[in-house]
């Protein structure tokens, strides 16, 4: 079938531009929601790793680590067409953050310092 025989059935099924925004925002908000889990288990493994270094009197900042971080995310936004700058800062953010985290740990600040892990499957069910 060719356009000019296209049936008014065909143009009514046909997803509205609306239809196609809401399902693209859908999508999106799934990312997101991925996106903030998978930040708070990586703030929650700084936290572990906060509470290791203090129990065996190691400092916080680790220049050598953070560049191997930063290194590797280069790398990825390389192979995969994200902005380096973008990526830079992203991983400066997330850094910091971790580094934030931690230092409220071994400072003391309580169990209450860190990020909530997420679930495990043998934790109780509360
Ligand atoms: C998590 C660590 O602590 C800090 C946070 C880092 C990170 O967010 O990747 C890297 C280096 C650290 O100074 C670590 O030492 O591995």
């Amino acid at each position: 079938m060719n356009d000019r025989h296209i049936s008014a059935a065909d143009t009514t099924t046909a997803p509205t531009p609306e239809t196609q925004l809401d399902a693209l925002r859908s999508e999106l908000d799934r990312v997101d929601r991925a996106l903030l889990d998978d930040i708070r288990d990586r703030l929650a493994l700084c936290a572990r790793v906060a509470e290791l270094k203090q129990r065996h009197d190691i400092a916080v900042l680790q220049p050598g680590r953070m560049q191997v971080v930063h290194r590797r995310a280069q790398d990825y936004a390389h192979r995969n067409g994200l902005s380096g700058d973008f990526v830079e800062e992203l991983f400066t953010l997330l850094i910091g953050e971790a580094c934030r985290v931690e230092n409220d740990i071994v400072a003391g600040a309580g169990a209450d310092a860190g990020p909530r892990r997420a679930a495990r499957s043998g934790d109780p069910q509360i």
